[in-house]
């Protein structure tokens, strides 16, 4: 069995309305955030798992939703938490990547959740 990851980036705003005020996240900000998308399986006739490449394509309609974007304007992501980012992309990307084994959404160097389901 192999595990394949891709790693993307996007910059985007967001705030956390469920907070109280004086949270630091309650005001807007931005993160440069790092999303990892993992697939797990055995080796096709081309020796991989899928191709890095058709990650790609299926995460960039993602990217176009997301990239310099206030996340909280996204159906589905009006708390965008680390936490349901990870969950949204993992149920967005699903669909198309029936293998898909878990996502990873990182909000800085140190702080990132990652979402793979039970
Ligand atoms: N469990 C979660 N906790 C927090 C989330 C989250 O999504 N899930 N998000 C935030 C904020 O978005 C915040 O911007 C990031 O938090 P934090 O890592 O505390 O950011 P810092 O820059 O302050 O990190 P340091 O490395 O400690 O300086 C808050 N919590
Ligand atoms: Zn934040």
């Amino acid at each position: 069995m192999f595990e394949i990851t891709k790693r993307f980036t996007i910059e985007a705003a967001h705030f956390l309305p469920l907070v109280p005020d004086q949270h630091p996240c309650a005001n807007m900000h931005g993160h440069s955030y790092v999303v990892e998308v993992s697939v797990a399986g055995e080796l096709d006739e081309y020796g991989w798992v899928m191709d890095f490449a058709e990650i790609g394509s299926v995460f960039e309609p993602i990217r176009t939703l997301l990239d310099h974007r206030l996340l909280n304007d996204v159906a589905g992501l009006e708390n965008p938490t680390s936490e349901i980012m990870s969950q949204w992309i993992f149920e967005s990307m699903r669909p198309n990547v029936p293998r898909l084994a878990w996502v990873k959404v990182s909000e800085t160097a140190t702080s990132s959740s990652t979402y793979r389901p039970g």
